[in-house]
């Protein structure tokens, strides 16, 4: 058997906007094949449809060989076809035996053998090498071992095709180098994996061959190790793409942004962020460099206003902003692009164009004596979305939610952007986002800092923090290790630094 799973011309339309035009897929088993595409390109949609969350237009599915129809989640299964999601599907107060157990069902006794699937779960989890608990509760484990829950999920209803969905972006780098080198030995014992990331070096990796969609167009299927990341960056965009953006050394003015002696509790009243003083001058861009948890959520909060300090002060230019709300903070000029667009970002279920003027919606010319002007909102929501490349199906009308992430991630952006602030807090910025859009991202982030906004980029990359700041400030359980300046950090450093090594001043 050449292939495991065979796409063949598929295609999938929604209301305006064709989603897949004529796309094939072949995958073999044992191989590692990535699904590679711009943001919006087609590539959830062309999963989904496997998965059998949708149902193709046109084309046809083969699994072994045979022609198959997958009209539901549990079809998929049945033919061996598993997916971890983006966003995990796990019940947090139950175990990891008692989530992969869900929904199967009982037996004529009506009773789930807990003990022997956790006997079974053990096995899979040491086979893969995967080291899960399988009594472990769901709440008291990391987000990697969740994942790992979620891939004995697949395991235990016994899946040979497997499919992640950006699996890597809610993973530290350790993690993500775990995540390889389980996928790896899914692949040798005989899986096949379809891995969908905007990471070309995770793609050159892990994987074996590649599928570069654009626009919701098959562009072709390479072998990985004959291909550079700008190869497949240049496949993916169809332009060429610089993955490290050009800057000029920074000319840093006045203190913008001043972070005095800043102590914020977490939800469960403990010190999360000790004692922080940092200050941001114009013109400069300081990164945030931390590992996950270390205190940036609650710094960051504390900063735009949607979390409590327990003490010190927050400065910009030079104001007391600390007991303003979040408005007045806006107001005076801090913008804000926050790490879940869902949840802060967008109002998911409202359209584009009233999504992009949330911030500014009762100032003129938006809204005069009351009343909303329609057609100033979307010419403004009209300029930000082409200006930042916001692909939509339907213009500023078309509701958030349907939007691909790195398109919400896109507009995000534009829109705060847009505000002109004199101080931006961005948190990962470029999360999902394709290669071609970062570049963008990264460029316009560098011209409002050449235009004298004071930057604060909080981010989990560190390839990002060292590539777009001028300064590096160390987080490390809540205190600032140190500041070090970008051009003289290293990976090395910075992660010896984030374990609690002090290095600078
Ligand atoms: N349920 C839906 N209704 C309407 N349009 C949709 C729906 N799902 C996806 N689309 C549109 O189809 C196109 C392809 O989206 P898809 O999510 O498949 O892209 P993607 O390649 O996975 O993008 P990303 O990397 O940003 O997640 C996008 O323009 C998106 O807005």
């Amino acid at each position: 058997m050449e292939y495991v799973v065979e796409m063949l011309n598929i295609r999938k339309e929604f209301v305006g906007i064709v989603a897949n035009d004529n796309i094939t897929l072949a995958v073999r088993p044992g191989e590692i094949h990535a699904l590679l595409g711009e943001n919006g390109a087609g590539k959830s949609t062309l999963m989904n449809i496997l998965f059998g969350l949708y149902q193709p237009d046109s084309g046809s599915i083969r699994v072994r060989g045979q022609e198959v129809r997958i009209g539901n989640p549990s079809v998929a299964n049945g033919l061996g076809i598993g997916m971890v999601h983006q966003h995990f599907q796990l019940v947090h107060n139950f175990t990891v035996t008692e989530n992969i157990i869900l929904g199967i069902e009982p037996n004529k006794l009506g009773f789930v053998n807990t003990s022997s699937a956790g006997k079974r779960i053990k096995e899979l989890s040491e086979h893969y090498g995967l080291n899960v608990d399988p009594d472990a509760k769901i709440e008291d484990i990391s987000v990697g071992m969740q994942q790992r829950v979620e891939i004995l999920k697949m395991l235990y209803r016994n899946a040979d095709v497997l499919i992640f969905d950006e699996p890597t972006a809610v993973l530290t780098p350790q993690e993500v180098t775990d995540l390889i080198g389980i996928m790896k030995n899914l692949a040798a014992e005989g899986k096949s994996i379809i891995l969908i990331t905007h990471k070309l070096k995770e793609i050159k990796a892990a994987a074996d061959r590649c599928t570069v969609i654009r626009r919701g167009r098959y562009i072709g299927t390479v072998e990985v190790a004959s291909c550079s990341k700008e190869e497949l960056a240049e496949m993916m965009v169809g332009r060429q793409v610089f993955l490290k953006v050009e800057k000029q050394a920074c000319s840093p003015g006045e203190a913008l942004l001043e972070i005095e002696e800043l102590t914020v509790l977490n939800q469960s009243k403990v010190p999360a962020v000790k004692n922080f003083s940092l200050r941001v001058f114009a013109g400069e861009i300081v990164g945030v460099a931390g590992v996950d948890g270390n205190g940036q959520a609650e710094l960051v909060d504390a900063i735009t206003g949607l979390g409590k300090l327990q003490a010190g002060r927050i400065l910009l230019e030079g104001r007391d902003i600390s007991a303003f709300t979040v408005k007045e903070r806006i107001n005076a000029g801090l913008a804000h692009v926050p790490e879940d667009r869902h949840k802060r970002g967008l109002v998911l279920e409202y359209s584009m164009e009233d999504n992009l003027v949330l911030e500014v919606y009762d100032r003129a010319p938006f809204s005069k004596k009351c009343l909303l002007n329609r057609s100033a909102i979307r010419d403004y929501a009209e300029n930000i979305m082409q200006h930042f490349d916001v692909r939509t199906a339907q213009g500023p009308g078309t509701i958030a939610r349907s939007l691909s992430g790195g398109n919400q991630q896109k507009a995000i952006i534009g829109r705060e952007l847009s505000l002109n602030p004199k101080v931006l807090i961005a948190v990962q910025p470029t999360r999902g986002l394709d290669v071609g859009s970062i570049e963008y991202i990264h460029k316009r982030l560098i011209a409002r800092r050449d235009a004298g906004c004071a930057v604060l980029l909080v981010s989990l990359e560190l390839e990002e923090i060292l590539n777009l700041s001028d300064r590096i400030a160390v987080i490390t359980q809540g205190e600032l290790i140190g500041v070090v300046e970008a051009d003289s950090a290293n990976e090395n450093d910075l992660g010896m630094m984030m374990a609690g090594c002090s290095k600078g001043g």
